[in-house]
């Protein structure tokens, strides 16, 4: 789940500083790896690398990204490896020079790859499936065989991508010569949105991001999330043109940016990500009302940090006081989307230490988000028994999560998601809880659903096995299975990590 982010500064102001800022702000969807190109007079300018912002751009680095057009990527692998050659933004040198940073999993990267090799005659240098969409884009904008292009050649080449690629894809590109574009899937499922600003020459500044909440910290404005099979164009001077480049599109986005993904304080399409999660604790309260009848819960605790705008909001509709028994340590990131289990498991536990007298002889809720691995539940019921909890009982604000996600979340294998095959007893047992209850997924549809009149539909696959884009055949499920699970990741070679191509500045 990646963030994304490109502003173009109409006063030709630099904008390398306001990009890593955003990207700072975007650095909880996506720790492994972070870049950023900028584009001035004909020429681009590359800093990208495996690790956290902070630790990516050095003052040396940022001194040589020239240019008021620019865009940032944050990284979380869900294809290919997590090698620094596979960090983003990707560059082609033909036609007119573009650079890509993407949001999302492709679903038929294998077959698009052979089509670029046979037929489209373009060279992939690594497994990235990013790479992959980029390579499309710039083959359908050659297709359109002019020397000089322009928006609407980009829109007919975003209508050519449609037609191709399959998957979930929210991308930023920059067109030498053109400006700054970006796309979205025909179905939404990743978030990007549209913000603008007047600058202090009274023109307009445009910034396109994953999260609203980028905008909120560089001073723009939401201006509009971009539609599903959206495109839209932005020139050096400031000037923006959208244009719709699917015959069918549906608004269907994925449910888990707010279950889990996104920031609370940010708006994807036009819903508050902070207000779905009220109303999950509360739909998840009302279940606990009805199912554990008389209970006998003493305390509510979140589990820090995502759960705690439903646990809040939970425990106010049971009337039931809320306790902060875990206390994150905050230099250590998510842990969910760490590469690998044992790094994932040992987090945990550097991650969140409990306050004992919170615990001593209560009877404890404890409240996540969503239980996917069960590395955290498991970790943190043992945490909270030895602190002395009488009861440990534990509700997840999401149902279980018992199928893969395909459209860029890493759960590609069944196996790996503690609720696959098990029943919520089971389950419970496995992460060693008294009780388990897990929201209901017509709940959390309309949990998230009451924030907008305009969408009805949500990807919900993890948690229906049902995906939208209607293509996921069995076998896809088993190839990306077996490709890559923990074990097949753990023993993949990394190819040389250094990226060939677009030089990075001043490394
Ligand atoms: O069942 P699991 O496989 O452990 O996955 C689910 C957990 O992982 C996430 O937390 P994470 O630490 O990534 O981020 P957070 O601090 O935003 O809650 C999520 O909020 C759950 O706590
Ligand atoms: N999380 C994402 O959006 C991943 C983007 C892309 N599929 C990659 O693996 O680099
Ligand atoms: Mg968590």
């Amino acid at each position: 789940m990646c963030g994304v982010v490109g502003i173009v500064s109409a006063m030709g102001a630099p904008v390398n500083q306001e990009i890593y800022d955003a990207l700072t702000i975007l650095q909880h969807r996506g720790q492994d790896a972070a870049g950023i190109v900028t584009h001035q007079g004909g020429r681009f300018y590359q800093r990208k690398e495996n690790g956290l912002v902070k630790d990516v751009f050095r003052t040396r680095h940022m001194r040589d990204l020239h240019g008021s057009t620019g865009l940032g990527h944050v990284r979380y692998p869900t294809a290919g490896s997590s090698s620094s050659s596979e960090a983003q933004p990707f560059y082609v040198n033909s036609p007119y020079g573009i650079v890509l940073g993407h949001n999302g999993n492709l679903t038929n990267t294998e077959q698009l790859s052979q089509e670029i090799y046979q037929q489209d005659l373009r060279h992939l240098n690594t497994n990235s499936d990013s790479e992959v969409l980029l390579n499309v884009f710039a083959h359908e904008l050659m297709n359109q065989k002019k020397l000089f292009v322009d928006q609407k050649d980009i829109f007919n080449a975003v209508r050519s991508v449609h037609r191709r690629v399959r998957g979930g894809y929210a991308a930023i590109g920059i067109v030498s010569g053109v400006g700054l574009f970006a796309f979205r899937d025909p179905y939404a499922l990743r978030p990007l949105i549209v913000g603008k600003r007047v600058n202090a020459a009274g023109s307009t500044d445009y910034m396109i991001a994953s999260e609203s909440v980028a905008l909120d910290g560089l001073g723009f404005t939401r201006y509009r999330d971009v539609a599903p099979g959206e495109a839209v164009v932005v020139t050096p001077e400031g000037q923006i043109f959208f244009e719709q480049c699917h015959d069918n599109p549906v608004y269907s986005p994925c449910i888990f940016e707010f279950v889990y993904f996104a920031r609370p304080d940010s708006m994807i399409d036009d819903i508050s990500v902070y207000k779905s999660r009220l109303r999950m604790g509360e739909k998840l309260a009302e279940k606990i009302q009805r199912e554990w009848q008389g209970h006998d819960i003493d305390v509510v605790m979140p589990i820090p940090d995502t759960s705690r705008t439903s646990a809040l909001q939970l425990a106010a509709m049971l009337n039931v006081p809320y306790r902060e028994g875990f206390i994150k340590n905050r230099y250590i990131g998510r842990t969910f989307i760490m590469p690998g289990q044992t790094q994932r498991k040992k987090s945990v536990r550097q991650k969140l230490n409990a306050i004992d007298l919170e615990f001593e002889g209560k009877n404890v809720l404890l409240v996540d988000d969503s239980i996917v691995r069960g590395t955290t539940s498991g970790e943190i019921v043992q945490m909270a028994r030895d602190a002395g909890a009488k009861n440990v009982y534990f509700a997840s604000a999401a149902p279980a999560v018992r199928y893969p996600y395909v459209y860029g979340i890493d759960m590609p294998s069944a196996s790996e998601l503690v609720a696959n095959n098990r029943t919520t007893e089971e389950v419970a047992a496995f992460i060693g809880a008294d009780k388990l209850i897990y929201q209901d997924l017509d709940d959390l549809v309309e949990a998230v659903g009451a924030g907008s009149e305009l969408i009805s539909s949500f990807d919900t696959s993890c948690f229906s096995g049902v995906y939208v884009t209607g293509d996921i055949t069995p076998e896809y499920l088993a190839s990306i299975d077996k490709s890559r699970n923990d074990d097949a990741k753990t023993q993949q070679k990394t190819p040389t990590p250094e990226a060939i191509g677009l030089h990075n500045q001043g490394s």
